[in-house]
């Protein structure tokens, strides 16, 4: 039985995360929130998830080293400076981030890496993602995620070759692009779609998260599987078995 910490304990995954440590037989033992300092609690925990904003990235991070307890990182919206923040702390502590630590999700960025260099540049990728009309960022971590899988197996830069919020005169599609649209509306939990569209043909893969418990649960695998690694940045590859 491990003690969990949970950053950003009060909202709608913080909540999914409390019902998945007790579903798996571990403690949720210290829940940290806006305005709060989480470095003299983290002490009492075997690892902590953190689930809240990118403002709290860099606090966040140095209270789990101070701890020395391994950090899993599910929240989105994350920019080039978070991630030097997360490779900085990963020389001290093991930090795991990912935009999705549901099993489909990791698999399917597999597929869409497979399909992308198998495809070849001719066939255009274009990601479509639905979400609650709550959610804050846009376009979603796991469609980012999704996008790197592709860019990465095409030995392209997803930034530089990112179109997204197409609206007016756009001109044609920009010759290896990856297109992104976002949709909110409603409950959804998460629904992401890679379409390959070739000449008179179309390959799409997708997943359909149908309740945000399968991420919890997840990031509660993630983060069992973190205590006890020697420092080092892992993703849900790891946590799988996936390679
Ligand atoms: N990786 C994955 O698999 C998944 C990732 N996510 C991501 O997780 C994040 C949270 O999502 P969700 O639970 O739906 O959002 P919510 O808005 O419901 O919850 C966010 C929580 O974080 C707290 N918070 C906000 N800012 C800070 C801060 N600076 N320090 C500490 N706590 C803070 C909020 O507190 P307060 O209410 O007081 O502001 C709230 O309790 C998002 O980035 C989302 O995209 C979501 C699902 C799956
Ligand atoms: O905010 C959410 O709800 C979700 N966020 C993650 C994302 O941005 O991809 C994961 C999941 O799709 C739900």
């Amino acid at each position: 039985m491990a003690q969990f910490g949970i950053i950003g304990h009060k909202g709608r995954m913080g909540r999914a995360i409390i019902d998945a440590i007790e579903e798996a037989g571990h403690e949720f033992c210290v829940g940290v929130d806006l305005g709060g300092d989480p470095a003299p609690l983290l002490g009492q925990c075997d690892v902590v998830v953190d689930f809240s904003s990118p403002e709290a990235l860099e606090q966040n991070l140095r209270s789990a080293k101070l701890a020395g307890i391994p950090i899993l990182i599910g929240t989105t919206g994350l920019e080039e400076k978070h991630f030097v923040l997360l490779s900085a702390a990963s020389e001290t502590i093991p930090v795991l981030q990912t935009g999705n630590t549901s099993l489909g999700v990791t698999l399917l960025a597999h597929l869409v890496r497979e399909a992308s260099a198998k495809l070849g540049a001719e066939w255009d990728i274009e990601i479509l993602e639905m979400h609650h009309r709550m959610k804050v960022d846009a376009p979603s971590g796991t469609a980012k995620l999704l996008g790197e899988a592709a860019a990465d197996a095409r030995g392209i830069d997803l930034p530089d070759n990112m179109e997204s919020g197409r609206h007016g005169q756009t001109g044609e599609r920009r010759e290896g692009a990856i297109g992104f649209a976002t949709l909110r509306g409603g409950t959804v939990a998460g629904e992401h779609s890679v379409i390959f569209a070739g000449k008179e043909e179309r390959l799409t893969l997708s997943h359909t998260a149908e309740d945000r418990s399968i991420f919890a649960r997840g990031a509660v695998r993630g983060a069992e599987w973190l205590i006890g690694k020697a420092p080092g940045r892992y993703s849900m590859n790891d946590v799988l078995g996936l390679g």
